[in-house]
């Protein structure tokens, strides 16, 4: 059977995929075809329809991106989703992280004073991080970068639930897991470098409008170019093109491929490459960490909402098991969605895998009997809507966003990053300073479109990788041959 032939293949309509065509496209590159899994652009920024409002309609939650993280300040540099959100007139809201009530098991207990003990030992990590980066040292854990500083939770429930809400729940690992340079590179460069706020998304119309607004700067309606429900099984190259094969027989020749794939799903070999992948990019692949984050979401009646709604945060201390149902919003408050009274809950990691494994009735009796602990003396209706994605489950995502481990250098960064001969890799995981956010989607996009652009137009630069590590990064390896393009340390955006 004949392949259909084109000279760049865009795999993925997440993000990355919509801007890296996009920067094809205006370097006056037509010739793409985009191959994507779902049945719309957008990726893990999904939505889906749930519960009701007064009007009998459905609302619109956000199972996957929900803020937009760092923004900007006046005459500093701007995240790009930041203005994108403004330029599609997304609906959002500051997230107040000081807007939070905690409890144990004895109900609300104000433990609010550890959260400062908890941020004077991050500003140790904080110093310590830029010595290891400066002076090319060897990474450690941000554990033992906290320990260091003086903070040791040990047994004790409230200080357990505070560096849950203050680390896994940016990052989707715990300390122990994550790499302690890097993780303070991703929040500096982008608190620091934008702006210290996050913004919650609440479009009705679905966070992914603004990507689809992208693309349809440059695909026309129904464009041919871009090939919906094509799960793309095989990935084949050598010197002088690719081909790719989908699950419905159909195959596609490029000059080039961009592969946008999650981290997770390269992981789990859902799609298979001939020849296999060389040993120091199977390497890079195996050895970031894909973290799942999962929101559980309820909605009770309306005139039976029995939380503070001054409140955007709830923190649950459980005194048993570190990361269960710990952090609590409510979308029933001011500036967000009042009278709707929905509650959602996250949980990340083991605790994500746990209840992606079990059925909804068994996760939603255990989420209501955290609730009955945290409001002992109050009548807690059952929920009249219930939902939360398996995101490790999906084959086309695999999990929710990457994390560097401890002990993670540059070089073997740059080696999941790097293209393998005609085939590239792009994607929030191939950011080495953005990774997670949206504005790693983004850039990594648009940068690697500007790569395989010049490449068909015959000026091709192919990305360094590193058949050898050795553990440490030397200061001038940071540069943009490794994906490094702005300082870690700048400070436009925090006060
Ligand atoms: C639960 C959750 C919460 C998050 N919260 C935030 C947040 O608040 N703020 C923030 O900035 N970021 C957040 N993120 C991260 C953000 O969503 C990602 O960084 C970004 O969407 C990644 O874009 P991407 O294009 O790199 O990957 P993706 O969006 O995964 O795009 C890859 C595309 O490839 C397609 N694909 C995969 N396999 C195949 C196949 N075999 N064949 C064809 N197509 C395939 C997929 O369907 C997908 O559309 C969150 C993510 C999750 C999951």
């Amino acid at each position: 059977q004949a392949c259909r032939e084109t000279k760049v293949a865009v795999l993925g309509a997440g993000l990355t995929g919509i801007e890296a065509a996009k920067s094809l496209s205006e370097a006056n590159i037509k010739d793409f075809l985009i191959l994507e899994y779902n049945d719309e652009i957008g990726g893990r920024v999904k939505h889906t329809t749930f519960g009701k409002n007064a009007e009998g309609n459905p609302y619109t939650i956000e199972l996957g991106a929900n803020w937009v993280q760092g923004l900007g300040t006046p005459g500093g540099p701007q995240n790009p989703i930041w203005i994108l959100a403004q330029r599609y007139n997304l609906t959002n809201t500051y997230s107040d992280y000081s807007s939070i009530e905690t409890f144990s098991t004895t109900g609300a207990t104000n433990f609010t004073e550890l959260l400062d003990e908890f941020e004077d030992a991050y500003a140790y990590v904080e110093q310590d991080a830029g010595y290891i980066l400066t002076e090319g040292l060897q990474d450690r854990s941000f554990r033992s970068g906290l320990s260091l500083g003086g903070w040791k939770p040990m047994h004790d429930a409230a200080k357990q639930a505070v560096e849950w809400w203050e680390f896994d729940w940016e990052y989707a690992f715990s300390p122990d897991q994550s790499s302690q340079e890097f993780a303070i590179v991703n929040y500096n460069t982008t608190f620091y470098q934008f702006s210290d706020g996050n913004n919650y998304v609440f479009d009705q119309r679905g966070f992914n409008i603004f990507i689809k607004g992208e693309a349809s700067t440059y695909l026309t309606p129904n464009d041919s170019r871009l090939l919906l429900n094509t799960v793309v099984t095989n990935i084949a190259y050598n010197d002088s093109k690719v081909r790719i094969d989908n699950a419905d027989g159909s195959c596609i020749t490029a000059d080039y491929a961009i592969c946008t794939f999650s981290l997770g799903v390269l992981q789990n070999d859902d799609v298979s490459f001939t020849p296999p992948l060389p040993l120091w990019k199977q390497q890079g692949i195996t050895t970031f960490d894909m973290g799942t984050y999962t929101k559980i979401f309820l909605q009770f009646p309306t005139n039976q909402v029995f939380w503070d709604t001054s409140y955007q945060f709830l923190l649950y201390a459980d005194p048993t098991t570190r990361g269960y149902y710990p952090v609590w919003q409510s979308l029933d408050a001011e500036g967000f969605l009042p009278g709707s009274g929905i509650l959602f809950v996250t949980v990340v990691d083991d605790q994500s895998y746990r209840v992606e494994a079990q059925s909804d009735e068994q996760t939603l009796a255990e989420v209501m009997a955290v609730l009955r602990t945290m409001y002992p003396n109050t009548t807690i209706p059952e929920p009249t809507a219930f939902y939360y994605p398996r995101w490790t489950q999906e084959p086309w995502a695999r999990g929710s966003y990457s994390n560097w481990p401890p002990g993670t250098t540059l070089q073997m960064h740059q080696n999941l990053r790097a293209n393998v001969g005609r085939v590239w890799f792009a994607g929030e995981h191939t950011s080495p300073e953005y990774f997670g956010f949206l504005q790693a989607a983004y850039m990594e996009g648009q940068e690697v479109g500007q790569a395989v652009a010049r490449c068909v137009l015959g000026q091709c630069v192919p990305e360094v990788h590193y058949e050898d590590l050795r553990g440490t990064t030397q200061p001038g390896d940071y540069n943009p041959a490794n994906g490094w393009t702005v300082s870690s340390f700048l400070t436009y955006g925090f006060d």
